[in-house]
């Protein structure tokens, strides 16, 4: 060591002088000195004694790796209909998608039907409308939910939308059972950073963990919630903050879990995560190694978790919306390729590669089949899933593991500082810290601190729209109009009334809710007649104003 010590000092002396242009930082603005050795793991062995599917679980969570199994290839869509949207996840199965995932329209996501008045102009355009069993009925027809895995990205009233799911694999004579799939359900980074939120903090808190019951003994293949960085991210933070206020709300969600008397290892397996792949390779690479090893230990030490599922982060990621340009907007598909590349050399379990298009409108179906066709090309013709954990070892990549890791124990010290996420939210303090990094990141771009291709260098005086664009026009909403009126007058009314005021008690008192909000499902109520009800009892979130 101690000549190894006096040749990095040699080189530093010689090649590392300082001047402006030979100062790098990480995407989250760490300085990165140009050169790693064993020096840098002097403190830590970093994982040489570590084998994947082993504790702490930095190299992987499965013995095998993709050799086992490669990751699910899952991307997110939804636009207009039901009936369109269905349309196009049988065209992303034929091309060989291996799992789906529903993106919602804007009044979905808000516990809104399609009919409803806030919802005019904006009806299946960023996503499908759902307002009831009847459009999941068919969202999913001809596809058999026993054996399809589905995501569906949903918070507020994300329990609504599970049962209208569990309703309609019913229908299609499938046990909940049999059900394999994921819902968002992560209320708090909803607060902290993406806004789409219906009820106050603690009723919304209630109905996730009236979830983690129900489903332990009804869904026991559903993963009850995707706790989620990507959105955290997308707004501006950091890398080792998405790390840090990810895991802290999961590490709440937890505590919830065990103050509501249930056993940790009774709904931990089950617990997910999501991060964003943003372009610093490395640092997004270190970031997901890092998360592994963080949510084992603090599950099995501080929780006391038995099973080793509940040990193991499983994960999706979905490369950076935030990095796409609407300028050359074809360079996308390399920066896609890239931060699809880091999140597989992460060990994710799940990904979703951004179309280029996706900064401009929802992707047509030839821009989604090129970011499909370049995870096929990651999964059969690099290698790269051949070696687990291929970056193991690396000087660099385990010094930015072990210091990402330092940096989120430090945050999760602040947060408890704080007094915990739920206080740290009604305080508006993680939204300051948000807003602070997104602020000092714009900066640097307009300061060209920071290049953007084709945005503050490289820029070439095309037209920006250079590709095509999906248009969605104003008949789902016409169409959804008119069968919600059907719906409304063929369906048993008075049933719908019962079941909903036999919600609204239930949510007066402590009675789990899920077995109500499902039998309203099965009855066809609609979701803004089910938001509404809960509401009667729990209230709106308003939003704390902040300075
Ligand atoms: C756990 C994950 C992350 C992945 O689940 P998957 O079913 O796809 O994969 P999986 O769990 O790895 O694999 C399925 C089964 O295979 C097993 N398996 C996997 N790899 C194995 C191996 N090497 N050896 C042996 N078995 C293996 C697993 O244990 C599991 O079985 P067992 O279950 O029996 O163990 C889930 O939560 C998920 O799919 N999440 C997706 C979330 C998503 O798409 N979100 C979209 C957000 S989009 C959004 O928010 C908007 C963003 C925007 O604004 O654009």
């Amino acid at each position: 060591m101690e000549s190894l010590r006096q040749e990095v000092a040699q080189w530093r002396g010689q090649y590392d002088t300082g001047r402006k242009r030979d100062i790098a930082f990480t995407n989250s603005a760490t300085e990165v000195p140009p050169l790693y050795t064993a020096l840098d793991l002097e403190d830590s062995a970093g994982t040489a004694f570590e084998t994947p599917g082993a504790w702490p679980f930095t190299r992987g969570i499965h013995p095998t790796g993709y050799r086992g199994k490669l990751w699910t290839m899952r991307q997110f869509a939804g636009f207009g209909t039901a009936r369109e949207t269905n349309q196009r996840y049988k065209f992303l199965l034929s091309q060989g998608q291996t799992g789906l995932s529903v993106a919602f329209d804007f009044p979905t996501l808000m516990g809104y039907d399609s009919d409803h008045v806030r919802s005019e102009g904006e009806v299946g355009k960023c996503g499908v409308a759902i307002s009831s069993l009847a459009d999941m009925e068919a969202l999913f027809e001809g596809i058999p939910l026993d054996k399809v895995s589905t995501s569906m990205t949903i918070n507020g009233p994300a329990i609504i939308l599970l049962c209208f799911y569990i309703a309609a694999a019913e229908k299609q004579g499938v046990d909940s059972s049999k059900l394999q799939g994921t819902v968002q359900n992560d209320i708090l980074k909803e607060y902290m950073a993406q806004h789409a939120w219906c009820f106050p903090i603690e009723p919304a808190l209630r109905l996730i963990v009236d979830g983690f019951e129900w489903c332990a003994s009804n869904t026991p293949n559903w993963n009850t919630i995707s706790i989620s960085g990507y959105h955290i991210r997308e707004a501006g933070s950091t890398a080792a903050q998405e790390l840090a206020f990810t895991l802290a709300d999961g590490f709440t969600y937890v505590e919830r879990g065990i103050a509501r008397g249930l056993d940790v290892d009774e709904f931990a397996p089950r617990l997910s995560f999501f991060w964003d792949i943003h372009n610093d390779f490395f640092e997004e690479i270190a970031k997901l190694r890092a998360a592994r090893r963080i949510w084992a230990r603090h599950l099995k030490e501080r929780y006391g978790a038995k099973n080793p599922r509940s040990w193991m982060m499983r994960f999706h990621s979905q490369t950076a919306g935030v990095t796409l340009t609407a300028q050359q907007p074809m360079n996308n598909v390399v920066r896609v390729a890239y931060q699809g590349l880091a999140a597989v050399l992460g060990g994710t379990q799940s990904l979703h590669t951004n179309s280029m298009d996706e900064t401009l409108s929802l992707p047509t179906e030839g821009a989604v089949q090129v970011a499909l066709r370049s995870q096929q090309i990651l999964a059969y013709e690099t290698g790269v899933p051949n070696v687990m954990d291929p970056l193991g070892g690396s000087y660099y990549v385990e010094a930015l593991t072990d210091q990402l890791e330092r940096e989120a124990e430090g945050l999760f010290e602040q947060i408890e500082g704080i007094g915990g996420v739920v206080k740290g939210l009604e305080e508006g303090w993680f939204q300051k810290r948000i807003a602070e990094s997104a602020a000092r990141q714009q900066w640097e771009i307009e300061q060209r601190r920071k290049i953007v291709v084709g945005v503050n260098e490289f820029v070439t005086d095309e037209p920006e729209l250079t590709i095509p664009i999906l248009r969605i026009g104003q008949e789902a909403e016409r169409e959804q109009r008119e069968q919600l009126a059907a719906l409304r007058a063929s369906r048993d009314n008075e049933a719908c009334a019962r079941n909903l005021e036999a919600l609204r008690a239930a949510a007066r008192g402590t009675e789990n809710v899920v077995p109500r909000i499902l039998d309203c499902a099965r009855s066809y109520c609609t979701l803004f007649e089910i938001r509404a009800a809960l509401e009667d009892v729990f209230g709106a979130y308003r939003e704390p104003v902040f300075f």
